[in-house]
């Protein structure tokens, strides 16, 4: 793999409660090179969107960074003010988030911030941004963009203002793109066209690209690497499609099972059993392992780290070269 364009290294997210410190991401370490496009994935809660956030700076407060680091490009991006962080942002990460009004300004036609956004970050006159934000509109699939830059966001329809927002998203030509879920608040039938273009526009920039979702089949037509999480730590992680179809992670096998196909009737999806635990409920040993089909003594004793796993890396005891399994009783093994 080329130079990392992003690091993270050992991040630890914690959050005050009046029960004691929270800790909602637990030594999570991965990186994407330029060009690379990471999926993240997990159940609600396993901290997909946390992760995000710590890397564009935007943790909502008391959460906070209590460990580890992150590098952007070398550089480290955890430790500086807002106002360096918010310069960042701007320029070297943009961010795309599930509901597209969230990251417009309903008040200004969307070629004015696409211009202010441009001219902040780069060069260029007001003649040369226009042209720039034209050329991004027309990019991400909108049509009629000399006319409709100078539309308000309330004149798009979801998937045009979800283009509108990539458009934005990449104004600043940023290196890295965290896009947490971009496609869940549109219609399914627009879904896949908002990801192939995701996907097609930051190849063509050779923008590294990390993706959050929930959604396995996403996933699968979108990414190089994938990264599954699990109660805050990383599960799985390696190239998609031996994740996919070898998983190692009884965790990553479960969501495997679990997408949905449309030949099959809802009801009889194959859902995992049991849910997330709660931050101030982790169990001992591996967080998987109330819910694991294949759960065995060292798993309720021992934490596991990432190890070789085959093709894949994961933090599972079944993936221990001297580990002998012996079932637990009583659990389904
Ligand atoms: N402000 C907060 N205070 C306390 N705990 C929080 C806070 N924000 C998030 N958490 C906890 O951190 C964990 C990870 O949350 P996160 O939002 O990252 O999950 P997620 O995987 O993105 O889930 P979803 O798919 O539902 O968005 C959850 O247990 C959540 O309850």
């Amino acid at each position: 793999m080329s130079t990392p364009l992003l690091e993270v290294r050992h991040l630890v997210v914690e959050f005050p409660s009046r029960h004691g410190t929270l800790r909602a991401l637990d030594d999570i370490s991965f990186s994407i090179a330029p060009g690379e496009i990471l999926g993240v994935v997990g159940e609600s809660g396993a901290g997909k969107s946390l992760t995000g956030a710590a890397i564009i700076g935007l943790l909502e407060p008391p959460g906070r960074v209590a460990g580890g680091e992150i590098l952007l490009d070398g550089q480290r991006i955890d430790n500086l003010s807002h106002d360096k962080m918010r310069h960042i942002r701007g320029r070297k990460i943009g961010a795309i988030f599930q509901d597209p009004l969230t990251s417009l300004n309903p008040l200004y036609t969307v070629g004015r911030q696409l211009t202010e956004t441009i001219q902040a970050h780069l060069p260029v006159n007001a003649a040369e941004a226009r042209r720039r934000a034209i050329g991004l509109l027309q990019d991400t699939g909108i049509p009629a963009a000399e006319q409709r830059i100078d539309h308000f966001p309330h004149q798009f329809s979801g998937g045009m203002r979800q283009r509108v927002v990539i458009a934005l998203a990449l104004a600043a030509e940023p290196k890295l793109i965290v896009a947490d879920e971009p496609t869940t608040a549109l219609d399914v039938s627009i879904q896949a066209q908002i990801i192939q273009l995701l996907k097609r526009i930051c190849k063509e920039r050779g923008a590294a690209v990390m993706l959050i979702t929930h959604d396995m089949g996403v996933i699968a037509e979108t990414c190089d690497r994938v990264a599954v999480l699990y109660a805050g730590r990383v599960a799985e992680m390696g190239p998609v499609h031996e994740v996919i179809h070898q998983p190692a992670h009884p965790y990553t096998a479960g969501l495997m099972a679990a997408i949905p196909d449309i030949e099959i009737d809802r009801e009889r999806l194959n859902q995992i059993d049991g849910a997330m635990p709660r931050l101030n409920a982790i169990p001992r040993g591996c967080a998987y392992n109330p819910r694991c089909p294949r759960v065995f003594e060292r798993c309720v004793q021992e934490r596991p780290d990432l190890i070789n796993a085959g093709a894949t890396r994961a933090a599972c005891w079944l993936h221990d070269a001297h580990e002998p399994h012996v079932a637990l009783s009583g659990v389904g093994a």
